[in-house]
């Protein structure tokens, strides 16, 4: 297919022109903050308020209470019909696997930027390190460093995470990639048991999704924010909607994650092992835009470094994303797609915001146009 015909927007220009010299190092550029950093008056952080998240408590649904699993599918229907975000507590991960994750964050973001870099992202890869995407955008640059790796919950792929790390770090990283190994394993199975949940709170049934992600293609990120002396001019995320299927997302204790419902940017104040889960634009398609992925942004301080640990559910390669019949009575939002064409979209050609979905939904339509016409 060919992908080059998009209507450039300003940012998908933007894809386009990186800036090759900036190193981000925030404890020497603190000092004279370049402009590439500086986000426009109408974009920059000035939160309203404390958003009231839903909280679900997963132990009765895991446990298979029938009571419990209605009460929280109703929970869960009612946050996704408005924005796509809710809590999890008693989830069934282990306390002590998310705090050794966010250790291993430290060791790996403490090393020096050279260090770091053995394991640098590729210019269209989805996966390796980055700092502030320096060699990727031109200008509103995220205050942040990120790791990301490839997660399979394929057969045969149960060592995927590890031997990524091992490849890329040396052997000194094997006891972290066993610990994000683990920790993804824990994100899979949680994922798939939301999915069941979504499943029953659309009508749709239990397995409906849970089989959908089965085999899961999915993508691990860290997020480290160090302290930024103009936290009200720059961003530690900028505002976007995920483009994947389900975001399962563990903050840290310091805080900067906003959403932005009914036009107002609201904090969600962490919770001590409570993950924030959030539909993405690829379960939006799922489900026929019944359910919404919503624009989210992190902000940064002055004193205190922030991580996050997000993994982002993809489907597995070939499957195709197309609503089950039922959701789609009244007709289609979006073209059937699969994963691996939205992620090249978001990687090539144009950098996610709140209007990927529909971008992305217009240029398949256009290039769908474009080959059955014949010339
Ligand atoms: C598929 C993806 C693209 C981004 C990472 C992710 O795995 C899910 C969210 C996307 C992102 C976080 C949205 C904000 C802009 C972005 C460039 C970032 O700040 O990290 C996005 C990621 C990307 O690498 O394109
Ligand atoms: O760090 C956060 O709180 C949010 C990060 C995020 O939205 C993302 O990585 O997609
Ligand atoms: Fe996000």
């Amino acid at each position: 297919m060919a992908i080059d015909c998009i209507s450039p927007s300003s940012e998908a220009k933007d894809l386009h022109l990186p800036t090759k010299t900036l190193v981000f190092d925030a404890s020497v550029i603190n000092d004279n903050i370049p402009d590439q950093f500086i986000w426009p008056h109408d974009e920059r952080p000035r939160s309203d308020s404390h958003l009231l998240v839903p909280l679900i408590d997963l132990q009765g649904f895991l446990s298979g209470d029938p009571v419990a699993s209605l009460e929280a599918s109703r929970v869960v229907r009612d946050a996704c019909r408005k924005h796509g975000f809710f809590l999890v507590s008693n989830h069934g991960v282990d306390c002590r696997l998310i705090s050794d994750a966010h250790h291993c964050m430290d060791r790996f973001f403490g090393l020096t930027l050279s260090e770091k870099q053995r394991a640098q992202r590729k210019l269209w890869e989805s996966h390796g390190y980055t700092s502030s995407f320096t060699g990727r955008f031109h200008s509103k640059l995220p205050w942040k460093e990120t790791l990301s790796f490839r997660y399979s919950a394929e057969e045969g792929s149960s060592k995927v995470v590890e031997d990524y790390l091992v490849d890329a770090m040396g052997d000194q990283f094997k006891q972290s990639g066993g610990i994000y190994q683990e920790y993804c394993d824990a994100m899979s199975t949680l994922s798939l048991s939301i999915m069941e949940l979504l499943g029953i709170s659309l009508g749709v049934g239990r397995n409906c999704f849970r089989d959908f992600f089965e085999g899961n293609d999915s993508i691990m990120r860290l997020n480290y924010y160090p302290p930024c002396q103009k936290p009200d001019m720059t961003l530690g995320t900028g505002p976007h909607c995920d483009p994947t299927s389900l975001t399962i997302l563990h903050q840290d204790q310091v805080g900067g994650l906003e959403v932005l419902v009914d036009d107002k940017w609201h904090l969600v104040l962490p919770h001590v092992n409570t993950f924030v889960v959030n539909i993405g634009d690829t379960f939006m398609a799922l489900s026929n835009g019944i359910y919404k992925s919503c624009l989210h942004r992190a902000v940064v301080n002055s004193t205190r470094t922030r991580k996050s640990l997000a993994f982002f559910l993809c489907p597995s390669k070939e499957k195709l994303v197309r609503p089950p019949k039922e959701l789609m009575e009244t007709g289609r939002e979006y073209p059937d797609f699969t994963w691996p064409m939205l992620l090249e979209f978001t990687q090539k050609h144009y950098r996610a915001d709140m209007n990927t979905l529909q971008a992305f939904s217009s240029w398949l339509q256009q290039s769908l146009l474009n080959t059955s016409t014949p010339s």
